[in-house]
């Protein structure tokens, strides 16, 4: 039987590596399959991982219809046995539901990448209907790690090295590495534990707090 399946984690936690392993492994078995991803950091119709793996994919736009393509390829005498859906947090949930009735009623597999939450912490929508439709959810066993040591469980975004909570959902970017922005602001990711994110402390403002000079005794 075919399954929808939602493989899990914060940013940097190994899931377009494992996209791009499960491609591999299914391919080198003579599976024929499609890679579809959205707003890689590597650029348009890219699938990207960051231990250095890429692969041309095609960048699902808020257009695209899963159900149609598939159909389609099929109607023309194509063969589609798997999907891998990267970035698949950006989908939106109708995209999800074309996805379940593919695996459904065409008997195709689904492997399905994305992070569960945004910066503020809050589902995104694709990850929500994944999460309420996936036949298989797994959380990445490889744990990113927060700077105190703590598996990290947040995606934080900060703007010029300060943690923000707010702003536009869909910001492209990367851990560590900040990219300056057309109104040159640095917005970058760091992930965190969920007490350091609630407390908006990320490894620049604790390290800035832990050498900040005791106060002198007043006499
Ligand atoms: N130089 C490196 N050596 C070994 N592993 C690395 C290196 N750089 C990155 N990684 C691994 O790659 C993971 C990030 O992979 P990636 O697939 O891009 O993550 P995600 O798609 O979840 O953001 C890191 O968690 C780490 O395990
Ligand atoms: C938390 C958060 C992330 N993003 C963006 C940043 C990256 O481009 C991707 C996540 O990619 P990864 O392969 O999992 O590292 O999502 C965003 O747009 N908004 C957010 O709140």
């Amino acid at each position: 039987m075919a399954e929808l399946n939602f493989f899990t984690g914060t940013m940097d936690s190994g899931k377009s590596t494992l996209a791009l392993q499960t491609n591999h492994n299914h391919a080198a078995r003579g599976r024929i399959g499609r890679i579809f991803t959205t707003h890689d950091r590597a650029g348009e119709a890219t699938l990207s991982s960051r231990l250095g793996l890429t692969h041309a994919a095609i960048e699902v736009d808020a257009t695209f219809d899963f159900w149609r393509y598939v159909v389609d390829t099929l109607t023309h005498g194509g063969r589609i046995d798997y999907l891998i859906c990267d970035e698949a947090q950006f989908y939106a949930p109708a995209q999800i539901d074309q996805l379940a009735k593919v695996v459904d009623e065409l008997q195709i597999d689904v492997f399905a990448f994305g992070i569960l939450t945004d910066f503020r912490t809050a589902l995104f929508p694709g990850s929500a209907r994944l999460v309420e439709l996936a036949d298989r959810l797994q959380v990445l066993q490889v744990e990113a790690l927060c700077w105190c040591g703590k598996r990290a469980t947040h995606n934080a975004r900060t703007e010029n090295g300060v943690m923000i909570t707010e702003g536009e959902v869909v910001v492209v970017g990367d851990i560590e590495n900040e990219r300056e922005r057309a109104e040159q602001v640095d917005v970058s990711y760091e992930v965190l534990c969920r007490q350091h994110h609630r407390r908006r402390l990320t490894a620049a403002r604790a390290r800035a707090v832990s050498m900040a000079p005791e106060p002198l005794p007043f006499g």
